[in-house]
């Protein structure tokens, strides 16, 4: 089965996102998400300019070998444009081998090992008071697994808290946006934030948080010590995670389970953090982390650590990452949980797809492939508009991490 054309499709229905589409000379193609928030244009360089022309004659079956040879083959290995970039050309042949089976793509990674994917939420308010109606209005959705995010008293404006309680989306313009950060304001008002959510929906409800890589390690240990007493489910990317040992000394400290991995691109990333234990939950997804080839090593060793997934899925990760993911997860042995943000029903209406959300949980479809296709016509009334994540910097103008 030969790849007869492949073509990236810039798209921006509120936000942008990349898609690449790959054709075979028997009718069949496959989808593939390419977006890298912030610097989607240089993975369509990435891919327009020096993969596609590799591409192009190609066996679409032979998926390990085109990994390889992008991986392998182009001396340069890793790093978020060339995983992300290698990430879409492999959701698409996946997408195209499911089809050629007439299979949903669980069925091809081994078939069904749950009824459906569990999902988690996103909170946010202001201040407390507001965070507390935002988790009551995600219950009354039907989430169950809840992710909380507060406004800090003295900061102007803090990670997670949006205009919009339903919609979250950072990268909110065509220059970065410059937030203030103070670690010690930070410290002092989360665990009041969880401290008021224990004391007004009990025990039984599971509460994440995501620091955002704000802390260093021994305020990370502080804070999950703090925390403890209100066990979340998880405390996510409480430290940048370049330094993997840094999370020995978070770990020395506190039982309150950790997340990390979303900006990683590669196994090579959390292998230590996997090996020694130091987390609990990888977040690394599909769209950065060289698609379902590479995730499905990390997955693998992951298993061997007690290490459990828990996908990156927030709006920036396109439809398609979301039905490709979910098939993994459904897949999955060592699934732990699935973030979930919806998209806008502009986006939706982009890239029809057959997941759906049902009390709490998300379900992948039954129709062959990854079930997410792009409607080319309707993205080409939305074109390109530059976007950057926001930066950071402390109160006395040092630039910090966001
Ligand atoms: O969803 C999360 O946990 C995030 O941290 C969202 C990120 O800020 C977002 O994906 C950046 O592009
Ligand atoms: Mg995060």
């Amino acid at each position: 089965m030969k790849i007869i054309a492949a073509r990236v499709i810039i798209c921006s229905p509120g936000r942008n996102f990349v898609t690449l589409k790959i054709e075979t000379d028997q009718g069949l193609y496959g989808i593939g998400d390419a977006t890298l928030n912030g610097r989607e244009l240089a993975v369509v360089s990435m891919l327009n300019d020096h993969m596609l022309p590799c591409l192009l004659g190609r066996d679409a079956s032979q998926i390990e070998d085109i990994w390889q040879y992008f991986y392998r083959g182009v001396y340069w290995r890793r790093g978020p444009v060339n995983m992300t970039a290698l990430a879409a050309v492999d959701m698409a042949l996946w997408d195209i081998k499911a089809k050629a089976a007439g299979m949903p793509l669980y069925q091809l990674l081994g078939g069904r090992s749950r009824d459906k994917v569990l999902v988690y939420g996103h909170a946010n308010g202001n201040d407390i008071d507001q965070t507390v109606e935002a988790v009551a209005k995600y219950r009354e959705l039907g989430y169950q697994p809840i992710r909380a995010q507060s406004g800090v008293p003295g900061l102007a404006s803090t990670y997670g808290v949006s205009k919009d309680t339903l919609f979250y989306e950072p990268a909110d313009a065509d220059l970065p946006t410059e937030n203030l950060w103070s670690s010690s304001k930070y410290l002092n008002h989360t665990p009041k934030l969880f401290a008021e959510l224990r004391r007004q929906f009990g025990d039984e409800l599971h509460l994440l948080h995501d620091v955002h890589h704000r802390l260093t390690p021994i305020e990370a240990a502080r804070l999950g010590k703090a925390l403890e007493p209100y066990k979340l489910f998880w405390l996510e990317d409480a430290v940048p995670a370049e330094l993997q040992q840094g999370f020995r000394l978070i770990r020395q400290h506190t039982t309150t389970p950790l997340a990390v991995g979303e900006v990683f691109s590669s196994i090579h990333d959390c292998q230590q953090l996997i090996s020694e234990q130091l987390i609990d939950y990888i977040r690394t997804t599909l769209v950065h982390g060289g698609g379902i080839t590479h995730l499905r090593r990390i997955a693998a060793l992951a298993e061997l650590y007690h290490v459990k997934t828990g996908f990156h899925g927030a709006t920036d990760l396109s439809p398609v990452t979301m039905g490709a993911a979910l098939h993994f997860d459904t897949w999955v042995p060592n699934f732990g949980i699935q973030e979930y943000m919806r998209h806008t029903d502009a986006t939706d209406a982009i890239f029809p797809h057959d997941y759906h959300f049902n009390q709490g949980f998300l379900h992948c479809g039954e129709s062959p492939g990854h079930g997410v296709d792009i409607d080319e016509k309707l993205a080409a009334k939305y074109p390109y508009q530059r976007a950057y994540l926001p930066v950071n910097r402390l109160e006395d103008g040092t630039l910090f991490n966001w």
